[in-house]
């Protein structure tokens, strides 16, 4: 089967143990989508790529400036094409999308991250570039983020304690942050081969997955994978304006 299915509404698959609105939808996208993705992903000309460290990375329509403006130009139609209008087409709490209260009502940008076997991303914030809402759809293999809140409750605890919260995102899934989650908490990804101790007690959407079978011994060794990260981004530059007006 290679079929895609969609919650009627978010606020089906609100992950309930995260202090705030994460979502989940396992076969977002299908085999096929995937496959094509992949293939377009892994075909741009070497130089759009980023390598980092531990990673490497696209940014598409291009990177962000120096003061994080989007140059006006829109997402490649291979990027966008089904899975923004799909992402859209989901309303919350039966009216207007995850989308529908940001500045462009839909997102304007993409960053892809290639990670293999091993290779993660520390804890961080994405920033007030964007508008707080991050939907990331995951290619090749399943990932483990780690959630922690950035501050300590009135307690002196830290909220989800030491270890935080873990969400597991299978390929194909879409995972949506957004509210506190996106403005108080960090997210990362640790450098591992296999995850381990995967569980009901232990991962926040368990009961949500598509298919626990790859994942009920508690464990799962990563393969290569490639994360879509979709935002929009607040301030958007025409062009002649970036260039100091090129009209005269
Ligand atoms: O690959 C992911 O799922 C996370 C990527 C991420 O956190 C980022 O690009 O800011
Ligand atoms: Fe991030």
């Amino acid at each position: 089967m290679d079929e895609c299915s969609l919650p009627a509404s978010l606020q089906e698959v609100l992950i309930p143990s995260l202090p705030a609105s994460g979502y989940y939808i396992p076969n977002f996208i299908t085999k096929t989508e995937e496959a094509y993705l992949l293939q377009k992903i892994n075909s741009v000309p070497l130089p759009s790529w980023k390598t980092l460290s531990h990673r490497r990375l696209q940014a598409h329509p291009s990177p962000l400036t120096p003061t994080n403006a989007l140059l006006a130009a829109p997402l490649p139609t291979w990027l966008s094409d089904p899975v923004v209008p799909r992402l859209l087409s989901i309303p919350v709490d039966l009216k207007g999308s995850i989308f529908s209260a940001s500045p462009h009502g839909a997102p304007n940008h993409c960053l892809i991250n290639e990670y293999l076997p091993g290779q993660g991303i520390h804890a961080h914030e994405d920033g007030d570039a964007y508008n707080p809402v991050v939907a990331t759809v995951s290619l090749g293999s399943h990932i483990v983020l780690d959630i922690k809140s950035k501050k300590n409750d009135t307690t002196g605890e830290k909220p989800g304690g030491a270890q935080g919260w873990r969400a597991l995102q299978e390929p194909r899934s879409l995972l949506i942050s957004t509210e506190e989650l996106y403005t108080e908490c960090l997210h990362g990804i640790r450098e591992v081969k296999i995850d381990e101790d995967l569980g009901e007690d232990t991962i926040a959407n368990w009961n949500l997955l598509g298919d626990r079978t790859p994942f009920a011994g508690g464990l799962a060794a990563r393969q290569p994978r490639v994360s879509l990260t979709f935002r929009d981004v607040i301030r958007v530059k025409k062009l002649g304006k970036a260039f100091g007006g090129l009209k005269r």
